[in-house]
């Protein structure tokens, strides 16, 4: 692919609206110089691509009219923008007419905005039938609604219940087109499905388990017995999202699935179409690994979800706690991104949700509000107001909080009069016995106070079990002295943030839990309690009342800037911009399956060739492969490793050759290379390259700076431990790494142990220590940072090329091996040089010359150096390689100049053989399958006659 048609495509990925598209290409094309993504139009890096998408949203909205609400409600017609038409004279209808045209005509040039298709188990309206043909639609209450509703950069659509049991034809095509003109989509559940799923599997087993209540107490045996049926209909109703969503899908639309009642649904839309865009975010927390692994279904749940593109959490805890329990209970690999599971990334991250701050700050001028206001202020005269608005859950800790509230009149008789809370109970999830339960013991708990400290005329707790309309809620919000909220857990908490949306001119004091994923947000000016400690909350609520007009002031500024900046649209803007991203990145990090060697070729070539190198790895590539040495008859054959019977003569061979040099680098000790190569002659280069010798010379050491093992001992007792509990393993204690191995044990308890290794060695011995951790097939090996064969290959070359002062270039190399993901650095090696623009990366310092190998410090300082400048972040380094024809620059010829000063490297790019051994994702040039087929190569390039089925 050319490098224009390159970066054309990864724009397309990347702004997917075409009207970014049009810029993009037009800049494009008056950039014609700018090479490898560097031009202002592509950004480089994934930072610079999501600024760039915001500039460019931020451009098209002050470009757009502000549509607002208006278009989720689907109001786009003269008539119903302006209700009163028929009121209006003939100048004033034209005038309003021509406003509207132009409007339109603006609205039509515009770009097309992205299709976000947003899948919630509830729609954000409740349909209530009215009569046989017609519905009620009532936008519902609930955090996640009042977030989305103020979306409005993408053309958004709604599918979800709309909360109704429609079993008939006629009602589900009515609330159908009903919906249709809200932009909603409906799915359609039966009661039994909604029992089992909803009322069973969502809120009786995922939403207490996942806010840390455990399973309802009483029935928890009938729960147990009921949940592989629950569990098939939460299967069942997933599914039926699925279906409706494919059915609407379009080519490019994001695909938005919500909460804990989808997490079968990436999955499932994975499934038909394996190119959907697809997010799941989850609102509620995500609870610790040791609460998720109780769960019969955790491994299924998790894996559905690991299906979508991007996984998105209100905050790091919640995403840190979603890692761990895929690391623990999947044993798949967390990496700093996400999760990753072969090869295959799926990306997790945080995005505190907002709220739509100027709807409630507009709202506030309203005169429905003022209207409320001035009731309200008549009505609790005299009084400071207290103010709880939650639904009616046990994870808000209503009745935890009325009882410190009674803790605090008991405490503070002055206040009696003085303070009322006014606590609006939101009634849900009415048929979940649970919450019929809560809903008495909250009444009892409001009566037996009122009527403790009430007196003739007042009561100290206004208790309501309904919901508010907007407007009331917003006057209430502004007349409130002190917010309380006081959740056991809760994903965000976002009437806290609408409280301080609405508190501008007073400036009242949040008192909230450390147990909302608000109180991260919230918590610099919040008063942060522990829902628990009625104590603590009594003090916290005298402390609020009696707080001093300047204090207040300074923790109202804290948040409210906060509220007014960290907004819904926001949320869902950054969360949709990264799963487009996500999109892009996931191409190119897709590392191609290298193709096979073509056997014959590289012999022939080996033979054309007059100066050759022969970069062998050890283990699993010149040894037989692991499973035919395995378990003979319950006995371990012989844990040595051993060179291939048949490759001994034809290694001979090679090694005699004077045209060749053969250089065996493997992550084995020393001992071990001399037991098998001490009588041929070639280098060795033991532990990653740490260790250099020529067969007739002694081991001399490459890297020694790198030597920092403060971290061996603490690492060798988790080694022993892991090994007296699992049987057939083995660990060994190398200068520069330890290596534990259980290749020999039984498999699936032996990756078991592994895993269980792994998490016990990042949280303990290797947390500070400058170590890489390298997992193989069977084993987990901890290294000193930087030992990889590709930082040892430039000074053990350097060494080659002085000592055996050649005559001819080399104009021949192949390199193979089993290596594994931190020591593939050294099939790059020798490719063609790549672009410099980017940063380098890290690499080790340049050894002390009075300490190491004279040779070796002569040259590898020199090649190191040279080679910082085209190193490249592993990501761009595979883009490059896979999608551009780079010229072919062998740069190490030039050091290799410098180094001698003469040409020795003469290296076309055809003559140059990367190859993995049995691994199927690699950055080398070309696989083979097995050790065999390394024999069969050997054999080929010795003269040996040999089968080759290339
Ligand atoms: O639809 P319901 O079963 O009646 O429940 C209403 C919603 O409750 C949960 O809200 C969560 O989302 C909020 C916004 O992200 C967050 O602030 C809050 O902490 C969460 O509890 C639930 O997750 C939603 O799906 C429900 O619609
Ligand atoms: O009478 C009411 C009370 C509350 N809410 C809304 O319900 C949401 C509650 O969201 P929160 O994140 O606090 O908790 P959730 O109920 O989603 O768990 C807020 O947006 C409130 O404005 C409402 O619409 N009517």
């Amino acid at each position: 692919m050319r490098e224009t048609d390159r970066r054309v495509s990864i724009l397309l990925f990347c702004w997917h609206d075409s009207w970014q598209l049009l810029q993009a290409l037009l800049k494009t094309k008056l950039m014609p110089g700018n090479k490898y993504n560097c031009s202002p139009v592509t950004p480089r890096t994934r930072l610079e691509r999501l600024l760039k998408e915001r500039e460019s949203r931020k451009f098209n909205q002050s470009f757009l009219p502000n549509e607002g609400e208006a278009e989720f409600y689907g109001n786009d017609s003269f008539f119903s923008e302006n209700e009163n038409w028929g009121l209006l004279n003939e100048e004033e209808f034209l005038a309003a007419a021509r406003a509207f045209s132009d409007r339109k005509e603006k609205q039509d040039m515009r770009p097309s905005k992205q299709r976000l298709l947003v899948v919630a188990n509830r729609l954000p309206v409740s349909a209530v039938r009215q009569g046989h043909e017609s519905w009620n639609l009532e936008i519902s209450a609930g955090g996640l609604v009042s977030a989305l509703l103020g979306v409005k950069e993408f053309d958004t659509r709604w599918i979800g219940w709309a909360g109704v049991n429609v079993p008939d034809v006629i009602g589900q095509r009515t609330l159908t087109e009903a919906l249709a003109e809200k932009r909603c989509i409906p799915v359609f559940l039966d009661e039994e499905i909604v029992n089992q799923y909803y009322n069973g599997y969502c809120n009786n087993i995922l939403w207490p388990l996942f806010h840390y209540l455990g399973l309802p107490q009483e029935d928890r045996l009938a729960t147990t017995r009921s949940f592989q049926s629950q569990f098939a209909a939460y299967k069942k109703a997933n599914q039926m999202f699925a279906d409706v969503v494919n059915k609407n899908y379009e080519e490019g639309d994001v695909v938005w699935c919500h909460d804990y009642h989808l997490m079968f649904l990436p999955q499932c839309l994975k499934e038909y179409n394996n190119k959907m865009k697809v997010g799941w975010f989850l609102h509620t927390p995500f609870p610790s690994s040791e609460i998720h692994r109780t769960l019969p279904s955790r491994s299924e749940l998790l894996r559905s979800v690991l299906a979508a593109d991007l996984v998105g959490f209100h905050t790091y805890d919640y995403a840190r706690h979603f890692v761990s329990a895929c690391t623990r209970i999947l044993g798949l690999e967390g990496t700093p991104e996400g999760v990753e599971d072969q090869g295959r990334l799926t990306r997790v991250a945080a995005f505190p949700i907002g709220i739509d701050s100027d709807r409630f700050i507009r709202a506030l001028e309203l005169s429905q509000v003022q209207d409320h206001i001035k009731e309200f202020k008549e009505r609790f005269a005299g009084r400071k107001v207290m103010l709880g608005v939650d639904r009616l859950d046990m994870i808000k800790g209503i009745p935890q909080k009325i009882l410190a509230f009674e803790k605090f009149l008991e405490e503070n008789p002055t206040w009696r009069d003085k303070v009322v809370l006014l606590q609006i109970a939101v009634p849900t999830r009415t048929d979940v016995p649970e919450y019929q339960k809560l809903t008495s013991q909250v009444h009892e708990i409001v009566g037996r106070i009122n009527g403790r400290f009430g007196t003739l005329t007042a009561v100290p707790i206004h208790h309501l079990d309904r919901s508010l309309d907007f407007h009331a809620l917003c006057a209430l919000y502004a007349i409130t002295d002190v917010a309380l909220v006081t959740s056991l857990r809760d994903g965000m908490n976002l009437v806290s943030y609408e409280f301080v949306a609405c508190q501008a001119s007073k400036k009242g004091v949040l008192i909230l839990s450390e147990f909302a994923g608000a109180a991260q947000s919230l918590g610099a000016g919040a008063i942060l309690v522990n829902p628990w400690n009625i104590t603590e909350v009594a003090a916290s609520i005298g402390y609020a009342l009696n707080m001093p007009a300047n204090e207040r002031e300074k923790r109202h500024y804290h948040n409210f800037m906060h509220v007014t900046t960290h907004t819904s649209q926001e949320w869902a803007a950054t969360f949709v911009s990264e799963l487009n991203d996500t999109i892009v990145e996931a191409q190119l990090r897709t590392r191609q399956v290298p193709p096979m060697l073509p056997i014959q070729a590289t012999v022939d070539l080996y033979m054309q060739s007059n100066n050759r190198l022969l970069i062998l790895g050890f283990n699993a590539t010149l040894t037989e492969p692991a499973n035919t040495l395995g378990r003979r008859g319950g006995q371990i054959r012989d844990m040595d490793l051993k060179l291939h019977p048949e490759l001994k003569e034809p290694l001979r061979k090679l090694c005699d050759d004077p045209k060749t040099t053969v250089i065996v680098l493997s992550g084995s000790d020393r001992s071990v290379l001399d037991d098998n190569f001490s009588d041929y002659d070639m280098w060795l280069a033991a532990e990653n390259g740490m260790f250099l010798r020529l067969t007739k010379g002694e081991w001399m050491t490459t890297m020694p700076e790198i030597l920092h093992m403060d971290w061996v001992d603490s690492v060798k007792r988790l080694f022993e431990y892991f090994t007296d509990r699992t049987p057939r393993s083995y660990f060994e204690t190398r200068a520069t790494s330890l290596v534990w191995n259980y290749k020999y044990a039984d498999f699936e308890f032996g990756r078991l142990q592994a895993r269980d290794m792994l998490q016990h060695l990042w949280t303990g011995p290797i947390s500070n220590a400058s170590v890489d951790v390298v997992q193989g097939g069977r084993s987990v090996e901890v290294r000193a940072v930087g030992v990889t064969k590709g930082a040892a290959i430039d000074r053990i070359l350097g060494e080659i090329v002085h000592s055996k002062e050649m005559r001819e270039p080399i104009d021949y190399v192949l390199c193979i091996g089993h290596f594994l993901g931190k020591d593939e650095d050294v099939y790059t090696f020798f490719e063609p040089e790549l672009p410099s623009e980017y940063p380098p990366l890290a690499r080790p310092r340049v050894a002390d010359p009075v300490r190491t190998s004279v040779a070796t410090v002569r040259s590898g300082s020199k090649v190191s150096c040279l080679k910082k400048q085209r190193s490249l972040s592993t990501l761009e380094r595979r883009a490059s390689n896979h999608l551009t024809t780079v010229a072919w620059r062998p740069t190490l010829r030039d050091k290799m100049s410098l180094i001698e000063g003469s040409s020795v490297l003469d290296l076309k790019a055809d003559h140059y053989f990367s190859c993995a051994v049995a691994r199927k994702r690699s950055n080398a040039r070309y696989l083979v399958g097995s050790s065999h087929e390394v024999v069969t190569l050997l054999k080929g390039m010795a003269g040996f006659s040999f089968q080759n089925g290339n």
